[in-house]
Formats: structure tokens, C-alpha cells, sequence
């Protein structure tokens, strides 16, 4: 819908603050609504407060959001991710028995590097309004803020691992958390009797996917991904394959799955690099629920 509506607009090359009406500190809203056919458009740039313009010709990102027959457009952002009015409705409508069913217990996030352990729980754990953690940020602060390339290069893969169950087991006995692994932390059979504490979700990301994802934004940070010859993305996706090939039965042993092979062909053979994290998020609230109503009040007696 936004793709259509984008390509029909015409915006005027350059737009005057003062014609429009900048609101300080808010958005500016070029237009109260464009109409074209049903479907209601609007547009919005963020302007920074008090702030001059300092040329005639400043840049500005427009935010475009569209509604159907008059009703409401969605403004919830979640993680920092604008939210669909679909999508609205069903966080709405299942946060709170995904809550209740939760019980509190945490949700731990496993998957390969890039696959999004981060961002999506991020966003499950505002839905939530759980705490949430990084495994990685926490194994840092244990060794004095070194990075994690930094404790591979300096202790070795081993003195990393036996941190990351460290900061699993402290993890273990906390409540309404929901906490990204890294990608190794399937591979210890120990790390896992932690973490059938809470609930687990497998975010299952096709490689080339993952791949493409961090090749944009570097392999620095990511110790294994080293040492390959070839173009970066061509590195990067063979070595996340024989991780994969060796990780992939320590992933399956999470309770909640979530294939984005899945999610795309449920939306009718959708680009797996075209689903938005909240849609991630979504499918992964509704695994788990799934998984704990499957289980009714038996998984959280043996578990707690
Ligand atoms: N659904 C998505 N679509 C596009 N990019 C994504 C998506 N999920 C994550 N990313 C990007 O991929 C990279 C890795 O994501 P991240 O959440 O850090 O993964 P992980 O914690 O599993 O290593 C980040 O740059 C992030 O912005
Ligand atoms: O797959 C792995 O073994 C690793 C993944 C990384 O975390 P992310 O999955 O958050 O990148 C980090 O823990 C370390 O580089 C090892």
C-alpha cells in the first residue's frame, strides 16, 4: 500500500518551514491528508527543536504512513520500529495473554550471529515491558569492558564460552527478562538446562539472509567470521554454513521456532529480507504461545 501510494505522489523538489508550519520538538505535517481513491496519505519529516535551518535547502527523511476508509493510523513504534495498523491490532490483542501464559518467565533468544537475536528481543521486550539483555553486552562488562573479538583474540573461544554460561546461569534464576544469546550458546548442553528455564526461540534465518545482513555492517565485531578468502559476502556466507551445518540439532532444541522461510511463504512467497522485525516479532510471540498452551500449566511446574 505504501509503495503505491509513494510512487503516485508528487512532492515539491523543496518544501519552506515557514509555509508549512515546522512544529518545534514534533513533526511536521506537510499535509492534513492526500486523498486518492480510499486510501488517506500522510507525510512527515522530523524537525530538530529551535533549530535554524541552516541552508535554504536542507535534507529531511519523510515518513510516510497510509489508512484505509478513515481509520486511524497506527503511530505505536515498538523498538523503534513504526508498527502497521495490522500489526497494532494483534500486538494488542495478544500482549497480554502472551504476558499472562509467560508468567514471568524469561525468553531466551538463540540463533546464528545476525539472525536478530537482538533486535527482535528488543522488541518483545517492550511488548512485554520485560528487561532485556544481551548475553555478549554482559560477558563484556564481566571482563572489564574488552569487546568479544577482543576476549577471543587475548583468552581464546574457550574462556569466552565458559563466561557466556556463567552469565547464563546467573541469568537463570532472574525473572521477566528476555535475553539475546550469542550464537554459540547453543553448542554446551549445560547452557541449555538454563535456559529450559524460560522459554527459548529459535530465530531460524535462511544463510544468505544472514549473510547479506552482516556483510552490511562489517564482520569486526564477530570473531568466527574471520580468516576466509574471498569477497566479503562470499566469506561470510560460507563459514555461517559450516557453523550452521554443525549448530543446526543444538538449535532445534528450543521450545518455539521461527522460520522466516515460514513467515514468507505465509505471506504469500514474500522476500525472506522483506520481513520487518516486528513481523518476526509477532510470529515469535505467537510460537510461544502456542507452545505454552500445547504444554498447559505442566511446562511451568516442571520448569520453575
Ligand atoms: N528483520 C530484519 N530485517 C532487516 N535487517 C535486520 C532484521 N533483523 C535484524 N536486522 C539487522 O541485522 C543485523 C544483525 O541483527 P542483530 O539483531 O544484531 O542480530 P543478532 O543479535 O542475532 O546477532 C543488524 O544490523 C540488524 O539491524
Ligand atoms: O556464533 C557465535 O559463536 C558467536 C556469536 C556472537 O554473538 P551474536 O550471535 O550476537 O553475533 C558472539 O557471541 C561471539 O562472536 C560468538
Amino acid at each position: 500500500m505504501e509503495i503505491v501510494a509513494a510512487r503516485s505522489l508528487q512532492f515539491p523538489t523543496f518544501v519552506s518551514s515557514e509555509r508549512l508550519g515546522a512544529k518545534h520538538g514534533g513533526s511536521l505535517k506537510l499535509c492534513p491528508g492526500i486523498r486518492e481513491k480510499r486510501l488517506q496519505v500522510f507525510v512527515s519529516a522530523n524537525w530538530q527543536s529551535g533549530k535554524p535551518l541552516q541552508s535554504r535547502r536542507t535534507r529531511t527523511p519523510l515518513k510516510l504512513a497510509c489508512s484505509c476508509n478513515n481509520s486511524p493510523v497506527s503511530t505505536l513504534e515498538v523498538g523503534g520500529f513504526q508498527v502497521s495498523s495490522d500489526e497494532e491490532l494483534i500486538i494488542k490483542n495478544n500482549s497480554q495473554d502472551f504476558e499472562k501464559h509467560l508468567n514471568g518467565r524469561c525468553i531466551y533468544l538463540v540463533g546464528m550471529m545476525g539472525s536478530g537475536k537482538t533486535t527482535v528481543g528488543k522488541i518483545l521486550s517492550e511488548v512485554l515491558k520485560y528487561d532485556f539483555y544481551d548475553c555478549d553486552d554482559l560477558i563484556e562488562e564481566e571482563v572489564g569492558g574488552a569487546s568479544v573479538a577482543d576476549i577471543f583474540k587475548h583468552r581464546g573461544e574457550g574462556f569466552f564460552r565458559d563466561k557466556e554460561t556463567g552469565v547464563l546461569k546467573k541469568l537463570s534464576v532472574m525473572n521477566r527478562l528476555v535475553i539475546a544469546t550469542g550464537g554459540g550458546a547453543v553448542i554446551r548442553p549445560i547452557n541449555w538446562k538454563y535456559m529450559h528455564k524460560g522459554v527459548s526461540i529459535w530465530l531460524d534465518v535462511p544463510v544468505e539472509a544472514l549473510a547479506h545482513r552482516i556483510t552490511a555492517v562489517g564482520t569486526d565485531s564477530r570473531p568466527l567470521l574471520h580468516n576466509e578468502t574471498g569477497d566479503a559476502y562470499t566469506q561470510t556466507l560460507r563459514r555461517l554454513s559450516s557453523l550452521l551445518d554443525e549448530r543446526f540439532e543444538a538449535y532445534a532444541n528450543a521450545k518455539a521456532r521461527v522460520s522466516l522461510e515460514n513467515i514468507a511463504a505465509k505471506l504469500g512467497d514474500r522476500d525472506v529480507l522483506d520481513l520487518s522485525p516486528i513481523t518476526i516479532a509477532i510470529e515469535a510471540m505467537m510460537q510461544v504461545m502456542s507452545f505454552l498452551k500445547s504444554r498447559g500449566g505442566h511446562y511451568a511446574d516442571a520448569s520453575r
